[in-house]
């Protein structure tokens, strides 16, 4: 079993909470575009559902599978969505944002009656902070924002260096909202709570990759089989 196989695993197990009619949020990265492609073999066969995307990549991953795609303009409460995550931990909190687009990823998510997250095992574990944690800031006033997100990190007990994330080509990484995106090294997070909280007061900090109290089922796909949890 490859990391891939395990991702497409828990990605087809998603499926089965899927029902006709609804409206549905799709995730972004390796595994979410999994399920995006697995959704369009359903779609084709003649499920009914409609997708927003949370990515302009997801979009057009959605589009070439034959999902017809909403906004949440026109379509502002969704039932389920569906997405990875770069980290989970047992009370199903998470980090999202490895792929830089945990801004419309959160706003998608908290338009959603449901949120499911599909990961292989290694995405499991037992305190959020081994995976940087991702900060999407507005490029305006970057290096005193960066020092107000390490002494964030700092005052809730987790200090760490926040490094601008880069292309391989050397390029500030601009997300699809036209910001930049920190990364926390912070090894550990002790109280995921209070360093959401510290993050989303910093000025120039347009979301942080905690999510928390979002997630209410995830799938996580190992060697020896998968695993519903629920929170
Ligand atoms: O948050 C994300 C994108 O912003 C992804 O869901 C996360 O990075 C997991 O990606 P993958 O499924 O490729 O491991």
């Amino acid at each position: 079993m490859t990391p891939d196989s395990l991702k497409r695993e828990a990605a087809a197990r998603a499926l089965d909470f899927v029902r006709p009619g609804m409206r549905l949020g799709l995730g972004t990265g390796s595994t979410a575009k999994h399920f995006v492609a697995l959704l369009g073999e359903r779609v084709r066969a003649g499920l009914d559902v409609i997708g927003v995307s949370t990515s302009e990549a997801t979009r057009a991953d959605a589009e070439a599978a034959g999902i017809r795609l909403s906004t949440l303009e026109e379509t502002p409460v969704l039932d389920l969505t569906v997405d990875g995550a770069d980290e989970i931990a047992p009370d199903l909190s998470a980090i999202k944002g490895g792929g830089g687009a945990l801004l419309r990823e959160k706003i998608v998510a908290s338009a959603s009656a449901s949120m499911i997250v599909i990961a292989d095992e290694s995405k499991w574990v037992e305190t959020l902070g081994r995976f940087p944690l991702p900060v999407e800031v507005v490029p305006f006033g970057l290096a005193p924002t960066r020092i107000a997100v390490e002494a964030a990190a700092a005052a809730a007990g987790c200090p760490g260096p926040a490094e601008l994330r880069r292309t391989r080509e050397g390029h500030a990484f601009v997300t699809d909202g036209g910001h930049f995106i920190l990364d926390l090294a912070l090894g550990r997070i002790p109280q995921p709570r209070v360093l959401a909280e510290r993050l989303a007061a910093v000025p120039g900090v347009v979301e942080h990759g905690l999510f928390i109290g979002l997630v209410r089922t995830a799938i996580i796909a190992g060697a020896s089989g998968l695993r519903v949890e629920n929170a």
